[in-house]
């Protein structure tokens, strides 16, 4: 590796590598026990057009929405309330539409996602896992994106691992204003 600083970096990260942190980055805003799924939709131009994670709807508060699935009450069930990563990248979206994009996702999407992925016109779906893939509605899902002509592929990423360590970073920090001041003092 080129330690002199003289010429690129080596080691930065590929455009897929970034996107697809980048879904899990926002997973990370999921507040569901079990399942923690993030989205990113972008461009031809490698531009980012949405991102979203799976979440209550707006003004359904997170504290008082069930997360459960096991509940005798019916409507108990967060099947019922959550709105997916795919949909709410999609309707996040930064731009008038999302016609001919790719969609990062960490969960290969379910048959409802997979329905509002094909009427946005998002031509591609890469995705991390598909341990889903035993249901029937990703099973569904597969059939749909087959029948509309939607590439799908499972993402196998070129980083092992992707660390931000804040602590780490934070010595790096800005200097102190008597670091500043002994830094001009010797300038002179
Ligand atoms: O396409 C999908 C499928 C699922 N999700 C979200 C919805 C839920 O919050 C979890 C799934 O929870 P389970 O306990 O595994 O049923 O994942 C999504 O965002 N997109
Ligand atoms: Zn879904």
């Amino acid at each position: 590796m080129d330690t002199s600083n003289e010429h690129k970096r080596l080691d930065y990260i590929c455009w897929r590598d970034y996107f697809m942190a980048i879904a899990f980055l926002a997973a990370k805003r999921s507040k569901d026990p079990v399942c923690q799924v993030g989205a990113c939709i972008v461009n031809k131009e490698n531009k980012i057009m949405g991102i979203g994670y799976n979440g209550m709807p707006n003004g359904c508060c997170d504290d008082f929405f069930p997360w459960g699935k096991n509940s005798p009450i019916p409507t108990e069930t967060k099947a019922l309330y959550v709105c997916h990563a795919e949909m709410n990248a999609i309707l996040n979206k930064n731009s008038a539409d999302v016609k001919d994009c790719t969609i990062f996702v960490g969960l290969f999407p379910c048959n409802e996602c997979a329905k509002i992925i094909i009427q946005s016109g998002i031509r591609e779906v890469v995705y991390l896992s598909d341990e889903k893939a035993h249901k029937p509605s990703y099973q569904a899902s597969k059939r749909m994106f087959d029948a509309a002509g939607i590439k799908y592929w499972q993402y196998t990423p070129q980083t092992d691992k992707i660390v931000i360590d804040f602590k780490k970073l934070k010595l790096s920090e800005s200097p102190s204003k008597a670091e500043i001041e002994k830094l001009t003092l010797n300038d002179v």
